[in-house]
């Protein structure tokens, strides 16, 4: 007789989470002695249709003793009758982390702009898109200079330091009457050379965490140009909603667009377009002149071109006025953030993080196995869990990508460490 045949078809969920808990009593806390239940350990349990999930602090564990006391669990909460299937949820090290004070905790909306190539216009672009967004009063902007080899916003900005620094020590930003600015520039005063090494990947994120943002509506990020450590370091670790990217119409710029594209991608970092800059000029007598007629920048990049704009000598003397098409690049950009939006994560969804590495495949699987036909399954992750898709693939017997094989699958970046994967059964 299967175990769920002798308790009856209804069970009162609370009966059966106050059953488990009663079993997981037996269970000992490796560290402190004791139940993990009294010692904290367990932290939640839960059940939702004959499943249950046990929310664990796992996060002082090695990974061996993290793995015997999750299946420790999970034996324990299998053996309880009526219980169908079992789930251990980790509070991550980023879980504990998130407590510390971060400076750009107030911030809602992080964009990237980076360019392949230097000298494209990437400063041009990313300050007047933070001043196009900050010329609508209600929303607070920052601009945020991670230019090491060339921090040139202080100057387009007319920036000075000293930076100061507030009560919990983060560096607190430059205020330019409607926007907020750091660089590294600010910082490394005249010799940014003096970040070149080993550890000037991390400065970027460093500076960019321990700024004083205050609560912002939009932060832009003027990155440094090609696809190196510093960006692939800023990609990997600082919350980017969405990035733009800036190119010039000239074929080269073109296909080190498309790399950088790819690199974006392959980190989950959702890309809103490309600025195409420079692409032509009006002449005296007043006729436009397109540099490059032939080129199809949008079929090339196999993604929107959020603006064009012409090759224009009073560029740097905008000052804070606002251009035409820079005002509709904001609200372009605004728009595009809508589309790629964060996917929404209801309860129920699986979250990996904290789980030892050995084990997540496995629930992954289990659970997705139980997830009914044409309900959506939704999976976190502190990395691309793109690869275990392929596993839910074959889990369940179909073929192909996993694109293919589902009605619906997603995978997006939410944050430097939480990634959320959706699939329809
Ligand atoms: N549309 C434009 N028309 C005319 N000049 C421009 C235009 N866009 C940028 N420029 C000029 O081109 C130069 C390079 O621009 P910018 O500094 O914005 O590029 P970048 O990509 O940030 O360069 P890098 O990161 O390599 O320092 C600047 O002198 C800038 O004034």
């Amino acid at each position: 007789m299967a175990k769920h045949d002798i308790v009856p078809e209804e069970v009162p969920t609370d009966d059966l989470a106050d059953r488990v808990r009663a079993g997981l009593r037996s269970v000992e806390d490796p560290d402190l002695g004791g139940s993990v239940l009294e010692s904290g350990l367990v932290a939640d349990v839960s059940v939702e249709d004959r499943a249950v999930r046990i929310a664990a602090d796992l996060a002082g564990f090695d990974e061996p003793t993290a793995e015997d006391v999750t299946e420790a669990l999970r034996r324990k909460a299998l053996a309880t009758p009526g219980v169908e299937r079992a789930t251990v949820e980790g509070e991550t090290p980023a879980d504990a982390a998130a407590e510390d004070i971060d400076g750009a905790a107030g911030v809602d909306t992080v964009i990237a702009v980076a360019s392949a190539k230097g000298g494209v216009g990437k400063t041009t672009v990313s300050t007047q898109l933070a001043r196009a967004l900050a010329a609508e009063p209600d929303r607070e902007v920052g601009l945020f200079d991670a230019d090491l080899y060339g921090p040139n916003v202080p100057e387009l900005l007319d920036l000075e330091g000293p930076v100061s620094a507030d009560a919990e020590g983060n560096a607190e930003p430059i205020d330019n009457g409607n926007l907020t600015a750091m660089s590294v520039g600010l910082i490394a005063n005249d010799e940014p050379l003096a970040w070149r090494g080993a550890m000037a990947h991390e400065a970027v994120s460093e500076l960019f965490e321990d700024t004083a943002w205050g609560d912002l509506d939009a932060l832009v990020i003027d990155l440094p140009p090609g696809t190196g450590d510093i960006v692939l370091t800023a990609l990997q670790s600082l919350p980017i909603d969405g990035a733009v990217l800036v190119s010039t119409p000239h074929p080269t710029s073109v296909s080190d667009t498309a790399r950088s594209a790819t690199l974006f991608e392959e980190n989950g970092v959702p890309l809103l377009g490309t600025v195409v800059n420079m692409r032509g000029f009006t002449c005296e007598c007043g006729r436009e002149h397109d540099l490059f007629p032939e080129a199809d920048i949008e079929a090339e990049l196999d993604q929107p071109v959020l603006c064009e704009l012409p090759f224009d000598e009073r560029v740097r003397d905008f000052g804070t006025d606002v251009p035409d098409e820079t005002a509709a690049l904001a609200e372009t950009v605004l728009e595009r953030l809508d589309d790629v939006g964060d996917l929404s994560v209801p309860d129920h969804a699986l979250d990996l993080r904290g789980l030892p590495k050995s084990i997540r495949h496995e629930q992954a699987t289990e659970e997705f196995r139980a997830t009914e036909p044409g309900e959506a399954f939704y999976l976190i992750n502190d990395h691309d869990p793109s690869p275990l898709a392929a596993e839910l693939v074959s889990a369940v017997g179909r073929e192909g990508p996993p694109g293919d094989a589902f009605a619906e699958y997603a995978v997006r970046r939410q944050a430097p460490d939480e990634w959320v994967m959706v699939v329809e059964r």
